[in-house]
């Protein structure tokens, strides 16, 4: 088979991920016209004009904000993400996060790096110098995890093991999400009464219309006098403003962050780091390998895992004929798209139809090929966002 996929990418993906795509049947690059995926991390996407060739787009990483999804979604295409798969690399970031405002160690090592003299006068400046550095411990401090996702459970499990008290916020965790979360996590009724009790607050939610602005003025008002705010989620998740203003009247302790910015730069109290969260070797290859596998699968098969927009549906393959449909969930959608393939004296092998939210998916093995006319046929129906054939290669 000569390249019949085309894969587009915008950043720098894992080439251990990338190498997972067979080079007999997959051109991977980050020029290639007419792709039939976008690989991306944090490029911004709105502004991009998507071609019309594009099923698929994968985000080797977890926040989908830099990409269209809602107009993806409009043409029945699916938006991968790589859930969990940097949440270890973020968590080890937001436990030096603390440690780094507690034991005041970004001073302390500016201080450190302006001592001249011979070692003796360096060791009197050292021991002079030290008490304007001393910190605070974790142990038994109180940490507030807003946002009990993949990277949030992590960071409250470590910072149990560490001797802190945890207390967690998240009105939409998931099942899965609350049982994998240690009892030991008290559960905070509001953000307002886990700030009211946190020595250290960290942020774990997507930037959603919801979530923007979540940390504002009245909300800096009501944390805990002395403490820490992380932000290893988004920028506009907090008031930079506002927590500048809460710095300079003693009120918080210290900003922890992921997303420097012209009114962060060179405040004390502030610490802000290059959005380091998912940049090691080990977390930027499990998020390559993550959406590699589910681009191909997508591509090859219609198969669908971790999207935020489609339904999960896996069907195992059991014909050599194969369609994919994207709809509007609405009603009579398969009455309508099952009629047109008996029509055409169609046999359904195998059917598999999941939503969510607004969205509808369904995939179809038949015993016969589908001719491109049925296609053409299928597409035209009302609702129909997408359709693809997907025919097994030999
Ligand atoms: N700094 C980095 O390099 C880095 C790396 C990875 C992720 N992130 C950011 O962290 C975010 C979270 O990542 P994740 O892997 O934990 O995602 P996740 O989807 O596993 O978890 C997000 C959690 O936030 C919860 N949530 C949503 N709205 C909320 C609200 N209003 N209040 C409280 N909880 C709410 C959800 O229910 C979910 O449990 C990403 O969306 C991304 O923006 C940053
Ligand atoms: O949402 C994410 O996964 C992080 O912000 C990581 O972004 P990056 O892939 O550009 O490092």
């Amino acid at each position: 088979m000569a390249n019949p996929y085309r894969i587009l990418t915008l950043n720098k993906i894992s080439a251990q991920g990338l190498k997972r795509f067979p080079a007999e049947s997959y051109q991977v690059a980050s020029d290639v016209d007419l792709p039939d995926a976008i690989l991306v991390r944090s490029q911004v996407m709105h502004d991009m004009e998507i071609p019309a060739s594009v099923k698929a787009i994968a985000r080797a990483g977890a926040g989908t904000n830099n990409v269209p999804v809602a107009k993806m979604s409009a043409r029945g295409i699916p938006v991968f993400n790589a859930a969990g798969a940097n949440a270890n690399a973020v968590k080890e970031l937001v436990i030096a996060g603390m440690l780094l405002s507690a034991r005041n160690i970004v001073p302390a090592l500016q201080f450190v790096a302006g001592l001249a003299g011979d070692d003796a006068t360096v060791h009197k400046l050292v021991e002079d110098g030290k008490k304007h550095f001393a910190g605070i411990e974790l142990r038994g401090r109180t940490l507030g995890v807003i946002g009990l996702g993949a990277i949030g459970r992590q960071v409250a499990d470590t910072a149990l093991a560490l001797g802190m008290r945890v207390q967690g916020y998240d009105p939409e965790i998931t099942v899965e999400g609350a049982w994998s979360l240690s009892s030991q996590v008290k559960k905070a009724q509001s953000i307002e009464e886990l700030l009211r009790h946190s020595d250290f607050v960290t942020l774990h939610v997507p930037l959603l219309d919801a979530t923007r602005g979540l940390i504002d003025a009245s909300r800096v008002k009501a944390m805990k006098s002395g403490s820490v705010l992380l932000n290893f989620s988004r920028d506009a998740i907090v008031d930079s403003d506002a927590v500048l203003a809460g710095l300079h009247e003693k009120h918080l302790r210290g900003y922890v962050c992921d997303f420097p910015s012209q009114t962060l730069q060179g405040q004390a109290g502030v610490v802000t780091l290059p959005h380091l969260g998912a940049s090691t070797e080990e977390a930027e290859e499990n998020c390559a390998v993550m959406v590699v596998d589910q681009v191909r699968d997508y591509l090859e098969h219609g198969n669908i895992a971790n999207t935020v927009n489609f339904p999960t549906l896996i069907m195992p393959r059991e014909s050599a004929h194969r369609l994919a449909v994207a709809n509007a969930n609405v009603p009579n959608m398969l009455g309508q798209i099952s009629s047109a393939l008996a029509g055409a004296g169609i046999n359904i092998h195998t059917m598999m139809n999941k939503s969510r939210g607004e969205m509808a998916y369904t995939l179809v093995d038949t015993d016969s090929p589908v001719p491109p006319q049925l296609i053409a046929q299928i597409e035209a129906i009302q609702g129909v966002l997408m359709v693809r054939c997907l025919p097994l290669s030999e």
